[in-house]
């Protein structure tokens, strides 16, 4: 594995590493999440822990296995969706079932402390609704609250990248992008199918301790090496451009196809 820091950002941190096989990434993955949430169990009680789809879902297959399986205190996690598709929780588009199937069916956490989307609404309902239930639970003390932003601060999210540079459900030139106010959103149009989504909002994926990007394979390496380079006042800045920590550990968790257009990589 070669690691080198990435291009920093005040009051924030940024790892890049890049992996000789999705088998090397997924054990050094498990490791660093294990840690974080042995981290935020003992520092806080619970360890918010934040979910893409995608890929990164087969990033996570060593976690359920020994010894993370019999180790990771499993009942202090609870479980967010970055980002999920308004369809019901057992269609092969939902996000929860590929996070259901490859992960959350394989480890002990508490089924309620595990945050899916109410698949019974519309997206704008849906967008609501979750929220409301993350805003409870900031009341509850469960999600920590990021005293620089007033927005909520999760403890570690898990993300991923599509090859056109989109994170969560927020896509190249959409007007989602420069959302201010929500912690949610709701999209109707997607690029990729299925159309209809909710996302965490920039402000709410930017407050977060930890994040995770995990980003594989020779079609992200446009996008990746655009990130990666130093400039960042193109003002036709790509989805994974804005994801820029206030305070917090930005870590890439790459491939050398991935980064096989970075110059000194
Ligand atoms: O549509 C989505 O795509 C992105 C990227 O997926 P990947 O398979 O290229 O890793 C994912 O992070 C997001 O959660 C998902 O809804």
């Amino acid at each position: 594995m070669a690691t080198a820091p990435a291009a920093s950002d005040a009051g924030s941190k940024s790892k890049l590493l890049v992996f000789d096989s999705k088998e090397d990434l997924a054990v050094s993955l498990a490791k660093y999440t294990a840690e974080l949430s042995q981290k935020f169990a003992a520092e806080r009680g619970a360890f918010t822990a934040v979910l893409s789809g995608g890929s990164l879902i087969d990033a996570l297959s060593k976690l359920t296995e020994p010894p993370y399986l019999e180790s990771v205190d499993w009942s202090k996690w609870h479980v967010f969706w970055v980002d999920e598709r308004v369809v019901p929780k057992d269609h092969e588009d939902s996000n929860y079932k590929l996070a259901f199937d490859g992960f959350l069916s394989k480890v002990p956490i508490p089924p309620g402390q595990v945050y899916a989307i109410n698949d019974a609404l519309s997206a704008e309902g849906a967008a609501d609704d979750y929220e409301a239930c993350l805003k409870q639970l900031v009341k509850n003390g469960v999600i920590a609250m990021s005293t620089a932003t007033g927005f909520p601060r999760f403890d570690l999210q898990l993300l991923g990248m599509g090859p056109d540079g989109h994170i969560a459900s927020l896509f190249p030139g959409h007007p989602l992008v420069n959302e201010k106010e929500r912690w949610v959103t709701y999209i109707k149009d997607s690029p990729k199918p299925p159309p209809e989504r909710i996302t965490f909002t920039f402000p709410v994926i930017n407050s977060s301790a930890y994040i995770a990007m995990v980003v594989t394979g020779a079609g992200k390496a446009g996008p990746v090496q655009k990130a990666l380079s130093d400039k960042q006042t193109s003002s036709d800045l790509l989805p994974i451009e804005m994801a820029v920590l206030q305070d917090g550990e930005f870590t890439w968790f790459t491939d050398k196809p991935a980064v096989s257009l970075l110059q000194n990589k």
